[in-house]
């Protein structure tokens, strides 16, 4: 389009960098947290991006926001109280709400310019803000985890990069208040960065979650805008005798059919299933 290509910034991925050709820019603004961009691209429908960094486009932004939130909720047999940190585009919840068992999900966000972005730009993810089942908080997650012990069946922190007002959600600390924050026989998801570029931090993450959790693993889905075009899922339990790699719940292929463009039991399996490079680092952590 007139305005050129939108690229970027390489800032845990050196030397690449995703391109999208921009049809047209529709905001643009210095949040309190961040670079706020949103632009209409050629080929990929709105695209939210947020210190130059790809968040979410409408085109893939299923396959993510599906297999971060139900690989979780599958693995749990009756979730009715979840909390997603981060997530401000609304698409975690619109995925959460499909669990008829969920009686209230939560979303804290720190940063209010993304939710309300994303309901000016994003509608099909910012419907997710209007079930009645879902309650606002506008914060940091670590202060909002402090007083919330035994509290959720499912916790699902859908953070951008381990650089600027995410870097905290990637470390130990963070990991120990959401072990207290969760309900015995619960699960946790993460955003867990990519086996291509990432490994080292993958490692070193799932090393300190093994320490808090007695079942820990790393799954990944395809996701074209995201860098080197897939992302990984960190998922912990607190129950030794789960095994994450099957859901413990399954849908009617008919009704997977109508609720889903990503997910299915299948799938939920195959994500699990790692090349050998990603395999033996994570076994020897
Ligand atoms: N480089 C990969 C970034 C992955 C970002 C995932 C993501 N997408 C989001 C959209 C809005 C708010 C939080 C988000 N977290």
């Amino acid at each position: 389009g007139k305005h050129g290509w939108f690229r970027e910034k390489p800032t845990l991925w050196p030397g690449q960098a995703m391109g999208l050709e921009i049809d047209e820019i529709l905001h643009h603004e210095k949040s309190l947290y961040q670079d706020v961009l949103v632009f209409k691209s050629k080929t990929y429908g709105t695209v939210l991006a947020l210190d130059g960094v790809i968040q979410c486009t409408e085109r893939d932004e299923f396959s993510y926001q599906e297999m971060i939130t139900h690989t979780p909720m599958m693995c749990h047999p009756n979730p009715q109280k979840v909390l997603v940190i981060g997530g401000g585009d609304g698409g975690v919840l619109r995925e959460v709400v499909k669990h008829e068992s969920v009686e209230e999900v939560t979303l804290c966000d720190i940063d209010e310019a993304v939710i309300r972005v994303s309901k000016k730009y994003l509608p099909g993810m910012a419907i997710g803000f209007d079930s009645p089942k879902v309650k606002v908080h506008i914060g940091d997650g670590f202060p909002f985890l402090e007083d919330k012990a035994n509290t959720y069946d499912v916790i699902i922190t859908d953070s951008s990069d381990p650089v600027g007002p995410a870097e905290s959600l990637f470390q130990f600390k963070y990991y120990e208040l959401m072990k207290k924050a969760l309900r015995p026989g619960g699960v946790i998801s993460a955003q867990g960065e990519c086996q291509w570029l990432h490994l080292k931090l993958i490692t070193e993450v799932q090393n300190f979650c093994r320490q808090l959790f007695p079942v820990v693993e790393y799954a990944y889905t395809t996701i074209p805008t995201y860098p080197s075009g897939q992302i990984g899922i960190l998922l912990c339990c607190n129950d030794p005798s789960r095994n994450m790699k099957k859901p413990v719940r399954k849908w009617p292929e008919d009704k997977e059919e109508k609720l889903f463009k990503y997910y299915n039991s299948e799938i939920h399996e195959a994500a699990f299933i790692l090349p050998q490079f990603t395999k033996s680092a994570l076994k020897a952590a």
